[in-house]
């Protein structure tokens, strides 16, 4: 089967004023099926970022390519969308006017910007807030409707760089609920990068481990637990052997 996205011998380089240049990424070579939920753990400074933001189209590589339904990327796309820590809500348009903004743009007729809106409005849990300018919502809201909004524009592709790292563990539980859920109804392929061991296991059939200094790949590791996933198996003993497992790997990396 022909991956989705395709990151070739990627490496990126930055030059960095009076110093040799600085490696962020070094030979990414990882392929991510259609359809398929990857986690990308790593410490701080390994590339993630710069990874997906080069899948993004929002920064060129220096050498190798991404390709996305096997065309190299060499810029944003309507089929990728992008949901970073921030928010990035329009504060002076409501819920609703922000979710119907990208199908605007794409030129949706009025009534169909409105019920697509409006299903995923729902799906996220915000249908009563629907009117509401994001300062009267809470920051799990604001990312709530930030994702109704990344999804409503139908992209086939999800690049997600800490979407959860600002919010509270309860409501960061939630909102991993809702997107697996959604996942599953609306089947998408999703990256998501996040700092949480637990987060990376929960989410992914397969956790991609990176290392820093130069970033690069260090080790993949599949998630054999079943969808959905179930709050009983984040207790399981399963769930534990992976979530060291994964630990390991990011924390110890020369041990593994
Ligand atoms: N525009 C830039 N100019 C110079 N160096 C950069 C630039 N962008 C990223 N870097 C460097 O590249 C390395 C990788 O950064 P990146 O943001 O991809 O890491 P990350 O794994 O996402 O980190 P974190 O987990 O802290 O968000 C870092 O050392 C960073 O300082």
């Amino acid at each position: 089967m022909t991956p989705k996205i395709s990151f070739q011998n990627v490496s990126k380089s930055f030059d960095l004023a009076g110093q040799a240049a600085f490696t962020a990424l070094q030979n990414l070579d990882l392929d991510i099926e259609d359809g398929e939920f990857i986690t990308v753990v790593g410490p701080s400074g390994c590339g993630k970022s710069t990874a997906m933001n080069i899948a993004a189209g929002l920064t060129p590589p220096s050498s190798g390519q991404v390709l996305v339904d096997s065309t190299p990327v060499k810029g944003p796309g309507p089929e990728r969308g992008v949901i970073f820590q921030q928010y990035a809500l329009f504060p002076w348009l409501t819920v609703r006017q922000n979710v119907e903004f990208g199908l605007q743009i794409s030129g949706r007729p009025k009534d169909e910007r409105r019920s697509i809106a409006d299903h995923f409005i729902e799906l996220v849990g915000l249908t009563d807030f629907a009117d509401a300018l994001p300062k009267m919502l809470s920051g799990g809201m604001k990312q709530r409707c930030a994702i109704a909004r990344a999804y409503a524009v139908n992209p086939k592709i999800l690049l997600m760089d800490e979407p959860f790292g600002a919010l509270d563990a309860l409501t960061r539980v939630q909102l991993q609920d809702q997107l697996l859920s959604m996942w599953s109804k609306e089947r998408r392929t999703v990256m998501f990068i996040t700092h949480d061991v637990d987060e990376a296991v929960y989410l992914a059939s397969r956790v991609i481990v990176m290392a820093a200094r130069p970033g690069r790949l260090h080790k993949i590791i599949p998630v054999d637990l079943p969808f959905p996933r179930t709050e009983e198996m984040r207790l399981s003993s399963q769930f534990s052997a992976l979530r060291n497992e994964v630990w390991r790997a990011v924390y110890h990396p020369a041990s593994n």
